[in-house]
């Protein structure tokens, strides 16, 4: 499905006045495009995946998964469609310390109501996707920065999500890991169909992205 941001504004209250984070933001990502929005520290980009997300609410504007809009739900429709359309892979892992790589995974698909079978066999081919076949029963300390990511990426499409939204995912990471991040980003987008939106400050590992914009201000621009 198409992602969709339409006229976002987004304002935090801080005390006596008022911080304008996004200003008139619209963008529009396809099925199988990674889009990266770069821009400097403070430039709006984790406000921009949060409204994305539907995890903060826009002052101003839509967001719209296909032809679901997001900022017309409330309470439990909300999160369903979060739980089931859209996957986050956020800057920390917050991967479980005691659980192995496959374990991560088929916690969120029991969540989903899968049987124990279904889960480990979708756990298996997803780590796989990701390049960490035979790595399934490693915990995240015998794992390297990039493969925990990597981890952290397999969980985020065990909802088979429509949109996938990424924040800061080569931030740990050398030049040579972090492209290839991008390059995994890039393939599973495609291979999936879905509307990825990466965002970064570092322009350095971009070149596997289908499409750059940048923020700063808060405000975009190509
Ligand atoms: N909860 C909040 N209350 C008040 N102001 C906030 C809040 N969160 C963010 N801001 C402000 O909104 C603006 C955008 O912040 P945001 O976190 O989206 O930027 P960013 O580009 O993700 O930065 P970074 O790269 O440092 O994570 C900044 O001026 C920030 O100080």
């Amino acid at each position: 499905m198409t992602l969709r941001l339409h006229g976002i504004g987004l304002t935090y209250p801080d005390g006596e006045r008022t911080v304008h984070a996004l200003h008139e933001v619209s963008l529009r990502v396809e099925p199988g495009e990674l889009l990266a929005v770069t821009g400097p520290s403070g430039s709006g980009k984790s406000s921009l995946l949060a409204v994305a997300a539907g995890l903060l609410r826009p002052t101003a504007g839509s967001v719209r998964v296909g032809e679901t809009d997001l900022t017309g739900l409330r309470g439990a429709a909300l999160s369903r469609l979060r739980l089931n359309r859209i996957g986050i892979v956020f800057q920390q892992h917050n991967l479980v310390a005691s659980l192995t790589a496959a374990e991560q995974l088929q916690v969120t698909e029991h969540m989903r109501g899968r049987s124990a079978r279904q889960a480990r066999d979708r756990a298996v081919q997803l780590l796989a996707t990701v390049g960490l076949s035979g790595k399934q029963h490693r915990r995240p300390n015998r794992l390297s920065g990039g493969e925990r990511q990597r981890v952290n990426i397999a969980r985020a499409l065990t909802a088979r999500p429509e949109v996938l939204l990424v924040d800061e995912p080569t931030a740990a990471l050398d030049q040579e890991r972090g492209a290839r991040i991008v390059e995994l980003l890039r393939d599973v987008t495609g291979q999936y169909g879905i509307a990825t939106v990466l965002v970064t400050h570092d322009t350095q590992h971009l070149t596997h992205a289908d499409r750059t914009v940048a923020i700063r201000d808060g405000k975009l621009s190509e």
